[in-house]
């Protein structure tokens, strides 16, 4: 990890406090950075003794914040958040059938999950929970059309993000520690799969919270790989792949194809990020254990 890559999420000395930069990616760094000191209040502030009451004020915390924030200084964007009501949105067959949600006519829309790795968020001592803000450009040249990204994990004292993308991470010498790939997987859900690909690929499960926790790992090459289905959603991947694909890692759906983001349904319930060199060989062993 470089010093550019990571940054400190503190207020900067001289900086106007309250005044965020106008570039998108410093802006959603600047963002998501504010949205962690808040959580880190509310933890100190509520303690650990009621897990279910601290992960309520950590997710509407951080909510509002990133709501009133983006209503502010992006007036004219739309925001896909995951604290937002979308249950009044009657989906059939992967359409609303009721009401068009607003966001579907921008251009631009920030994709937000307030606090990802919640559970991990109420525990004493876990770090591995975090704060994500996307930018989602109908403009943007990928895929995904992801014009910006940061991911910040405020217990770890980092934030990354796509205004200083981190360098690619190292190739191990032998493949990682005794030799094997290591997979990030959900600690608490583990898709049974992931742990037969494992096998198959003599590759070490590496078990974390935060979906953008383990696309970090792979981006700081901690991790060779983050493979995940069974379901999620776009807020839980968005920032995440905008920085693993800055960096110029792989970031693609299980079968290969493209993530998509802004869709009707956010609905987004497979992954796999990796090293570019990993991809072909990941890829042709998720063909053998798709769920
Ligand atoms: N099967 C599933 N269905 C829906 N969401 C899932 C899921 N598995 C994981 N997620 C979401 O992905 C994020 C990371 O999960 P995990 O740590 O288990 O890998 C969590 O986001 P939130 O904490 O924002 O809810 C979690 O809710
Ligand atoms: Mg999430």
């Amino acid at each position: 990890m470089t010093e550019t890559s990571e940054r400190i999420t503190s207020q900067r000395e001289g900086e106007p406090s309250g005044t965020p930069p106008v570039i998108d990616s410093a802006f959603a760094r600047w963002l998501a950075d504010r949205a962690g000191q808040v959580l880190l209040q509310v933890r100190d502030e509520m303690g650990y003794a009621d897990g279910q009451a601290l992960k309520t004020a950590g997710d509407r915390a951080a909510h509002d914040l990133l709501r009133a924030e983006l209503a502010r200084w992006r007036p004219a964007d739309a925001v896909l958040s995951e604290e937002d009501d979308h249950s009044r949105i009657a989906w059939q067959d992967g359409e609303p059938a009721s009401v068009r949600p607003e966001r579907l006519g921008s251009n631009r829309v920030w994709i937000v999950d307030p606090l990802d790795g919640t559970r991990e968020f109420s525990e004493q001592g876990r770090t591995d929970w975090a704060v994500h803000v996307a930018l989602w450009s109908s403009d943007s040249a990928n895929a995904s059309h992801l014009a910006a990204g940061a991911v910040a994990m405020p217990a770890q004292h980092r934030t990354i993000a796509t205004d200083h993308a981190p360098a690619y991470p190292p190739m191990p010498i032998d493949g990682g520690p005794g030799g094997s790939i290591r997979i990030a997987a959900s600690r608490t859900r583990p898709p049974a799969f992931v742990t037969a690909l494992a096998e198959e690929i003599g590759a070490e499960l590496v078990p974390m919270g935060s979906a953008g926790v383990k696309i970090a790992a792979v981006i700081n090459g901690e991790a060779d790989a983050y493979v995940h289905a069974g379901g999620q959603y776009e807020w839980d991947s968005a920032a995440p792949v905008a920085v693993a694909l800055a960096t110029g890692l792989h970031a693609s759906r299980i079968d290969g194809s493209a993530l998509k983001y802004n869709e009707a349904d956010p609905k987004l319930p497979d992954l796999v990020v990796c090293r570019k060199d990993l991809a072909p060989r990941l890829l042709a062993a998720l063909q053998r254990h798709l769920p």
